[in-house]
């Protein structure tokens, strides 16, 4: 049956790199590149696959499953998050890089992209197995990644708790004190103002754009969420503060519904570290009845593939844009496209996120730390410039939005690849 289900979830994370492989090629060859590009780009320069035992609390010893993928390092250092999750496996990491290399280039930083994740689930570990883990897991990559090589991240149930401890057994190794080595850290650690909630502030400066673009007021439109992690529930904070109508959200175990408008300041307060607060009520609808809800802005903020072409003609927003990486499949997106909703895709709309974990990186290299208000003014202007980029793409190009993001985003990792002679 475990069997089953790990085939199910390979499965799907080999379509889900298979598709992907499929959009960077209709990009390079949209831009004109020839075949050895793709060859190229098609798959990481590097995957590490790591074992890391770990003593657990009841005496035992485990052995945990990990993965770091570094996609394309002829820009820079590769850059992304690492996500504990029991689903994670080798091609989910694979595509994630992919797409961490395309953000990069849309947003225009640095980097090439990477991405790690840990086969595990922290809602049932205790602090102390879960230090282990990152410890263990930084120094089983130790050889691969640093602050000039790969720089890691939060992702799905990773936080600034986790980077604070991945940050000191790599500075441990390193015998000193090495802050940029990784981002989403603790502000007294080095950590920027502003990370904690720029994945969210990304979205919403993609959303306030494509609102625009649509013709739809953000003050009284009605939004619906599905997640209420770090992406999730801040977005909900500001899409409330803006004057929308937040009238459903949801977790891994159900979502709330009222058209009138969630208590939002209520569901804040109440969430736990690891985005759940359906637990507490007693009507709640499923996470496929909340995809399908009368509203003008649909935010999947959780997981991948979650509009499928199953569901995509029920969709009833009038946009559609992707907090989370990967929850629509790229059917999907063709059918949302052909139906007239506007589809922000993942790689722009939530670029927010690396984009101040690069302003992070810069301000540990040069020691000297920019208030908040600097953060949020560099990240306004960085995410716009994308935004209006991958639009005007899609309306130049007549390309739906993703291929577009994709042809703005593969561009410069395709021209540095070039000029350093590998293509
Ligand atoms: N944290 C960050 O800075 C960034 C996150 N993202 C992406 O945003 C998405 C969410 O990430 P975070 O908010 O950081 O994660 P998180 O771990 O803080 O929260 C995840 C949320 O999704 C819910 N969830 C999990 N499985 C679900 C399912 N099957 N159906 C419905 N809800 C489910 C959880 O209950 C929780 O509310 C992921 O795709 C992640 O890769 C993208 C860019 C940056
Ligand atoms: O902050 C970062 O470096 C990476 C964030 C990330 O993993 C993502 O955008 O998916």
């Amino acid at each position: 049956m475990a069997d089953k289900a790990a085939e199910s979830t390979n499965n799907k994370h080999r379509d889900l790199l298979e598709s992907t492989q499929r959009v960077v090629q209709s990009a390079l060859q949209k831009l004109g590149y020839p075949e050895e590009v793709y060859e190229l780009l098609r798959e990481p320069v590097r995957l590490m696959t790591v074992r890391i035992p770990v003593r657990m609390d009841d005496g035992s010893t485990k052995i945990f499953t990990g993965y770091r993928a570094q996609h394309n390092d002829a820009v820079g250092p590769t850059k992304g998050g690492v996500r504990f999750h029991p689903e994670v496996s080798e091609d989910e990491v694979k595509a994630l890089s992919i797409w961490m290399s395309l953000k990069a280039g849309i947003v225009d930083l640095p980097y090439g992209g990477g991405k790690g994740g840990i086969i595990c689930d922290p809602r049932e570990m205790s602090f102390r197995e879960l230090e282990g883990v990152s410890r263990g897991y930084v120094r089983a990559i130790s050889q691969i990644v640093g602050p000039t090589k790969d720089i890691p991240a939060p992702d799905v149930m990773t936080n600034s708790q986790i980077m604070a401890w991945m940050m000191d057994e790599y500075s441990r190794m390193d015998e000193f004190n090495n802050p940029g080595f990784i981002t989403g850290k603790p502000i007294v650690l080095g950590g920027s103002e502003g990370r904690e909630t720029a994945t969210a502030k990304g979205v919403t400066i993609c959303l306030r754009e494509a609102a625009k673009q649509r013709g739809i007021s953000i003050e009284g439109a009605r939004v619906v969420i599905q997640g209420f992690g770090n992406a999730g529930s801040y977005l909900a904070k500001f899409m409330h503060e803006a004057g929308a109508k937040v009238i459903g959200i949801s977790d891994a175990y159900g979502a709330l519904h009222d058209p009138d408008g969630l208590d939002i300041d209520y569901l804040l307060d109440r969430r736990d570290s690891f985005g759940t607060v359906t637990n507490l009520f007693k009507s709640t609808i499923s996470n496929k009845e909340l995809l399908e809800l009368d509203c003008d802005i649909l935010v999947p903020a959780a997981v991948e593939n979650q509009i499928t072409k199953d569901n995509a003609h029920n969709i009833k927003a009038q946009i559609v844009i992707e907090a989370a990486n990967g929850p629509t499949t790229f059917e999907a997106t063709e059918i949302l496209t052909e139906r007239g909703i506007l589809l922000v895709p993942d790689v722009l709309a939530s670029a927010g996120g690396v984009t101040v974990s690069y302003f992070e990186w810069v301000q540990n290299n040069q020691g000297y730390y920019w208030e908040e208000q600097e953060v949020e003014e560099k990240l306004e202007k960085v995410m716009l410039k994308g935004f209006q980029n991958v639009y005007q793409t899609a309306h130049t190009r007549r390309v739906d939005m993703r291929l577009a993001a994709y042809m703005v985003g593969v561009r410069k990792m395709a021209e540095a690849s070039r000029f350093r002679g590998w293509i």
